[in-house]
């Protein structure tokens, strides 16, 4: 038979509230560093937020020039950085439980001396359960922005970014464009070859894309054989440049099939933000020259024409 722990009161006494209301008014208020690092550590799973409080308090006990922490999540480089640095250094490896969450490197123009460093690795312990949990939640939120088959951004980290993108128009002006991309008759490669083969084009597909924009483009797929890039500081004209760029490296891609060689090609539809729109205009109309790209022939680029 199962044993259930039986409850040992189902009362609270008197005194127990007492003491945990004290408890808690010296949790709140109390200046001890580490009650204040631990209790500010709790308040966010933001990795971000999380080493700019530990920066803060560990500056206020070990004073440095320059706090660097470096970790690699999910394929991208996270840093956080304060300061300008110095000739001394010491530079402390986040494991836990054999699983490294970073790197931690602070500098100065003085050399740390052996208590100091002590302080640094208690100031440490205490932060690296909180910065473990903040990097698994990091993981977590970048696996639901990015598209499992090709790794690029996925539909939502695109509408994220178009919003983001049509404030900053808003709020700033500068130009945007977005293309939207489809693969021509992608239906035949499935049905002709497989949907192995057909996952496999997807991936080489956004690779292509990829290698065809600028580092500060970003490329998404969006839907089944859809594919997006936004384009910020780029104008109609430019946009459709890399539009074309596009058309050409999927047209390149060729899969040896045995006794025949696949390829495919892809149509590009251009729309560049128009002020006081919102995101979701301004993508129907990159949707609209998409459509007139597919009716007009496939395996071309239409620019909705924007008002100047
Ligand atoms: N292999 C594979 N196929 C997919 C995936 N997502 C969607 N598809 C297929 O993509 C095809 C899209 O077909 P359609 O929308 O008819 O478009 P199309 O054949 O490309 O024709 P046009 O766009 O008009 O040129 C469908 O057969 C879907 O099953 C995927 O993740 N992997």
């Amino acid at each position: 038979m199962k044993h259930t722990p039986s409850t040992p009161r189902t009362i609270s006494q008197p005194n127990d509230l007492a003491i945990l209301r004290q408890a808690h008014q010296e949790w709140t208020h109390s200046t001890d560093p580490f009650t204040r690092l631990t209790r500010r550590l709790s308040s966010s799973l933001s990795l971000e937020t999380l080493t700019g409080i530990l920066a803060e308090e560990l500056g206020n006990v070990i004073p440095f020039d320059s706090l660097t922490y470096r970790h690699q999540i999910a394929d991208r480089d996270f840093i956080y950085a304060t300061g300008l640095g110095g000739p001394h250094s010491c530079e402390y490896r986040l494991n836990l439980e054999g699983v490294n969450y970073g790197i931690l490197t602070l500098k100065r123009r003085k050399a740390f001396s052996e208590d100091e460093l002590e302080g640094i690795e208690m100031v440490i312990s205490a932060a690296i359960l909180p910065l473990r949990n903040a990097c698994h939640y990091m993981t977590i939120e970048q696996a639901a922005l990015t598209d499992a088959l090709t790794s690029v951004p996925n539909k939502r980290a695109m509408d994220e970014q178009l919003q983001r993108a049509s404030m900053l128009a808003n709020r700033h002006g500068g130009d945007y464009s977005l293309i939207l991309c489809d693969l021509d008759r992608f239906k035949n490669v499935n049905d002709q070859h497989g949907h192995v083969v057909g996952d496999h084009l997807l991936r080489l597909t956004a690779e292509a894309l990829e290698g065809a924009v600028r580092n500060s483009d970003t490329v998404y797929r969006f839907g089944g054989e859809e594919f997006a890039v936004l384009l910020p500081h780029t104008g109609e004209r430019e946009a459709k440049a890399v539009a074309e760029r596009i058309r050409t490296a999927v047209a390149a891609i060729s899969i040896d099939c045995g006794d025949s060689k696949l390829s495919v090609t892809i149509s590009c539809g251009v729309a560049r933000y128009l002020p006081d729109e919102g995101a979701d205009q301004w993508k129907t109309r990159a949707d609209q020259a998409l459509y007139i790209a597919k009716r007009e022939g496939r395996n071309c680029t239409r620019v909705f024409a924007g008002i100047r």
